[in-house]
């Protein structure tokens, strides 16, 4: 599984949940968008909802991909520790696997319960531009742990983050290709990490990002080539 805010999902996420379902053979990966996150700091968060729903239009034409409502349904501050008891309850059977970029995981001594992360599923470390996968701090803790509980590994680097997807949004700058097609359309649709948007009716607040200068840039709904990378 791999949890995320996923506000936007884009490449670097499916990519990283790719190469590890590779790696170690894994039959389904199910991404689980945070409900109420609580390390993100004091910015905007999007609605679950809309966070839901980008991230089943990203993984819906990978036939092992799925998404999980668990942390969503939840309604309460999101803790991998509940994840990973609720994922674990729905498939009593499997090997769970948590996936988690180099930035994350440098973190992950400050999860909740975090001890009790590692009897739950193994832990695969994804590397990602701009952090180290092996800190110190890090790998001297994670020696204290059973050999296989965590699995670092390298994936071809996508320098992404969805702090800048929505940046560039925000100032109509272009996030083809960033994104799958279908969430740049859906950014659009719902006025996404605009200022001004109309999509606050869901019980998102306002935002502390700069102001757009233009309106939202995505094809129209009927057209089925995406725009020019230059033009938009
Ligand atoms: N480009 C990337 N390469 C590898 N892993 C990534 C990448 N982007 C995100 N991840 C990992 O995906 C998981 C979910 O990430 P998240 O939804 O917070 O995206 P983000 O791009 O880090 O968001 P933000 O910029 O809003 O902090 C985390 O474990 C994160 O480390
Ligand atoms: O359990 C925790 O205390 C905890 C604290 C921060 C992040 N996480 C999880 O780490 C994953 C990536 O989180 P984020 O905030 O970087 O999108 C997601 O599944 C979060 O629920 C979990």
């Amino acid at each position: 599984m791999m949890g995320g805010t996923f506000d936007p999902i884009h490449h670097g996420h499916l990519v990283a949940a790719s190469e590890v379902a590779d790696r170690f053979a894994l039959d389904e990966v199910i991404f689980v968008p945070t409900g109420q996150p609580w390390q993100k700091g004091a910015r905007h968060v999007s609605s679950p909802e809309d966070r839901y729903l980008m991230t089943v239009i990203a993984t819906a034409s990978n036939p092992r991909f799925s998404v999980s409502r668990v942390d969503i349904d939840r309604h309460k501050v999101t803790y991998t520790v509940d994840t990973l008891r609720d994922l674990r309850a729905q498939h009593p059977d499997a090997d769970l696997y948590f996936i988690t970029g180099a930035d994350a995981l440098e973190s992950i001594l400050t999860w909740q319960d975090w001890e009790e992360l590692f009897g739950l599923a193994k832990f695969v470390g994804v590397s990602r531009p701009g952090y180290k996968l092996h800190t110190e701090h890090l790998v001297s803790h994670l020696q204290q742990l059973p050999a296989d509980a965590v699995h670092l590994i390298e994936i071809p680097a996508l320098a992404i983050s969805s702090t800048d997807c929505r940046q560039r949004a925000a100032e109509n700058r272009p996030v083809w290709y960033l994104v799958p097609d279908g969430v740049v359309q859906y950014i659009s649709k719902r006025n996404l990490y605009r200022a001004s948007g109309d999509a606050r009716s869901d019980g998102a607040v306002s935002i502390s990002e700069p102001a757009p200068t233009r309106q939202a840039s995505a094809q129209p709904p009927e057209s089925t080539t995406p725009a020019e990378p230059g033009e938009h």
